[in-house]
């Protein structure tokens, strides 16, 4: 079979539920002719036995802990049952609240019984899972971190980064938004090795800060770059795509980017558009906005991080404030 037309033919599963009758959907998402380009990568998505099968997810999280549990759960059986191997879930997936102040009191520590379920689910599920934007308890009553975990396949916490940029933002034609009135900054990068090669962790509004990402890339050795997301609406149909595209453009990661989507309450709503990249900054799936719960999945194939990196040696051709001759201004 000619290499396009294995690619065009490549069936992408999402699955999309209504809150009462839970609806199926299978569409298809156009995915990267180096992708296909592999044989091995064609074979396994038929037989779903792929090492490197990755899932996006997309969905509304509510102020209801337990309900939020219910969706992930249900989720990561979804996945399994489609051969993913690794599923990555939007900041706050845990739980968002309507009131100011209401999820630092339901902060735990990530032995505490919430975090707990999610490892038990994801050794039942033999399933790695990344876990944005977890209220982990933080450094005194009234502030919490906002984390991502990283739980392996064994239901072990393999790695945790708490969020360094916090978002004190007024936003343009919507609200004034200051995380940091109940949010502690993190201030340590954290990469970790997988099946799924070198991940970089990172949250939401760090999405902002390129010197993250250049440094996941160039002092990690990071290549897949995850970057779990409640944004909102206004400042993600401005920006998201596009900064996303960036970060793995000048990286030549993997981007995977998951995304709250849709109204948590009266006062919330997220941009959803769940994204994954490739190394050379092509969109390989999404959910779209208007698609409340699901995941879209995808075959990495880590030799296209390596073939984009030899070919456009960009970490041989950086220069430094030092390689500069200096300017006045
Ligand atoms: O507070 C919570 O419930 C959890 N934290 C978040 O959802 C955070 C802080 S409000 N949201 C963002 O960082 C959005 C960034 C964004 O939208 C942008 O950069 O444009």
């Amino acid at each position: 079979m000619a290499l396009a037309s294995l690619a065009a033919s490549l069936p992408i599963a999402a699955t999309a539920s209504a809150a009462s009758a839970a609806v199926r959907l299978r569409f298809r998402v156009r995915i990267g002719r180096a992708m296909a380009s592999s044989a091995a990568a064609g074979a396994s998505a038929a037989t779903g036995a792929s090492p490197a099968r990755v899932g996006v997810v997309q969905m509304t999280s509510v102020g209801d802990v337990d309900a939020n549990y219910a969706t992930c759960s249900r989720l990561t059986k979804e996945a399994a049952a489609s051969g993913v191997k690794f599923l990555c879930f939007p900041e706050v997936f845990s739980f968002i609240g309507s009131k100011d102040g209401e999820s630092v009191k339901l902060a735990e520590p990530l032995d505490g019984p919430i975090m707990q379920r999610y490892c038990s689910l994801a050794k039942e599920s033999s399933m790695w899972l990344s876990l944005g934007g977890f209220q982990e308890k933080g450094p005194d009553d009234s502030h919490q971190y906002n984390t991502h975990v990283l739980i392996d396949d064994t239901g072990k916490v393999r790695s945790s980064y708490r969020k360094i940029h916090l978002f004190d933002v007024d936003v343009p034609g919507n609200m004034v938004y200051k995380e940091s009135r109940f949010t502690s900054a993190g201030d340590t990068l954290v990469s970790v090795d997988s099946p799924f090669g070198r991940l970089g962790l990172t949250v939401c509004y760090d999405l902002r800060f390129p010197e993250l990402y250049q440094i996941l890339r160039f002092k990690h050795q990071a290549q897949v770059l995850l970057v779990p997301s409640a944004f909102t609406k206004i400042t993600g149909e401005a920006h998201w795509e596009i900064l996303l595209r960036a970060r793995a453009i000048e990286t030549q990661c993997y981007v995977i980017a998951a995304a709250q989507a849709g109204k948590h309450n009266e006062k919330r709503e997220s941009y959803g558009d769940s994204i994954i990249i490739d190394p050379w900054g092509t969109v390989i799936a999404r959910l779209p906005d208007r698609l409340s719960t699901g995941f879209a999945v995808v075959d990495l194939d880590l030799s296209k991080v390596e073939a984009v990196r030899t070919r456009m040696p960009i970490s041989e051709h950086r220069k430094f404030d030092s390689d500069w001759k200096p300017t006045t201004i």
